[in-house]
């Protein structure tokens, strides 16, 4: 596997640095990141995690919310951008495991760069599990990143065991907002989701979904595409990802959050495409199979 410094020293808009350059005044032991500049955009990358951090486009729109006190600390969660939550998402029946799995926690190797069409860049990361007491199937994870005018997050798992495994995963992206009594995300009103604050009771979703206060809630089966309203506007499109989750954990539960802090639950929300609960994947042995995620500015 060639090293970090090979793989990115081709690409003149990409380059290699870490946390306690980037952001001086964060907490935490420090992290190695890729900074990608482009004529397109600007992003920030966490090899742990295969973790896009930030994104803006070229004309100053940010799609991505970073926490302002996110904590790069090797295996730490960082909080903001979109964590890669494999192979279980939310918590695990064994107290002992790590809530979203550990493929989040976990450095992913940078497989390759290149330079994709339209001025675009492309990283691929790919994370190995040999199969352990954290999870008994040795499975392949690799995320393609493509960044241009927009983020496009391409997952794809490959069960490398002998019997079939299951999986539920999600790419968990916090998006930002400028101001959080207003926004709402429309295409979700009228539909059923499980309430994760009320033990994954069914209930409807009666206007469109807003955030006045602390939101967990999984909407299975929704086909469409999401927009996030009024401002920035962002869409959020998907292949192979049945379940949407959305949350904010609110006022008192952000101020809690040593990675969060008072008042920064009105920076974003999140919108997560993915696989949960039922509608997890089986994964027959061998199988490959792949999921995406692309979000914009409208
Ligand atoms: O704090 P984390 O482990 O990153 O989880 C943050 C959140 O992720 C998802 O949205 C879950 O549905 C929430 O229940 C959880 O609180």
């Amino acid at each position: 596997m060639p090293a970090l410094a090979d793989l990115v020293r081709p690409y003149a808009g990409i380059t290699l640095t870490d946390s306690k350059t980037l952001f001086p005044d964060a907490q935490g032991t420090g992290l190695p990141l890729i900074r990608i500049d482009t004529d397109l955009c600007q992003a920030v990358v966490a090899p742990q995690g295969a973790q896009l951090l930030s994104f803006t486009k070229a004309d100053g729109t940010p799609l991505l919310w970073l926490s302002p006190q996110c904590q790069f600390e090797p295996g730490k969660a960082l909080r903001g951008g979109v964590p890669v939550c494999l192979p279980w998402f939310g918590p695990h029946p064994d107290d002992n495991k790590p809530q979203h799995g550990f493929a989040r926690t976990s450095d992913w190797a940078l497989t390759q760069v290149a330079q994709a069409d339209n001025g675009r860049c492309e990283l691929w990361f790919e994370l190995e599990h040999p199969g352990d007491e954290r999870f008994r199937q040795p499975f392949t994870a690799a995320l393609r990143m493509v960044l241009g005018q927009t983020i496009e997050l391409e997952l794809s798992l490959t069960n490398h065991d002998s019997h079939a495994a299951d999986f539920t995963w999600a790419l968990h992206s916090y998006l930002p907002v400028q101001t959080l009594s207003d926004v709402r995300v429309p295409v979700l009103a009228g539909r059923d989701y499980l309430d994760n604050l009320q033990n994954h009771a069914r209930l409807t979703q009666g206007g469109p979904l807003t955030f006045t206060g602390e939101v967990d809630r999984v909407f299975p089966d929704v086909e469409s595409e999401v927009t996030l309203e009024p401002t920035p506007r962002l869409r959020l499109s998907h292949e192979n990802c049945p379940s949407l989750v959305t949350w904010n954990p609110g006022a008192e539960k952000a101020a809690a959050m040593d990675d969060m802090g008072e008042g920064n639950e009105q920076g974003f929300v999140c919108l997560e495409r993915g696989a949960v609960l039922d509608e997890g994947w089986t994964l027959a042995p061998g199988e490959t199979r792949r999921g995406k995620v692309t979000i914009s500015a409208l």
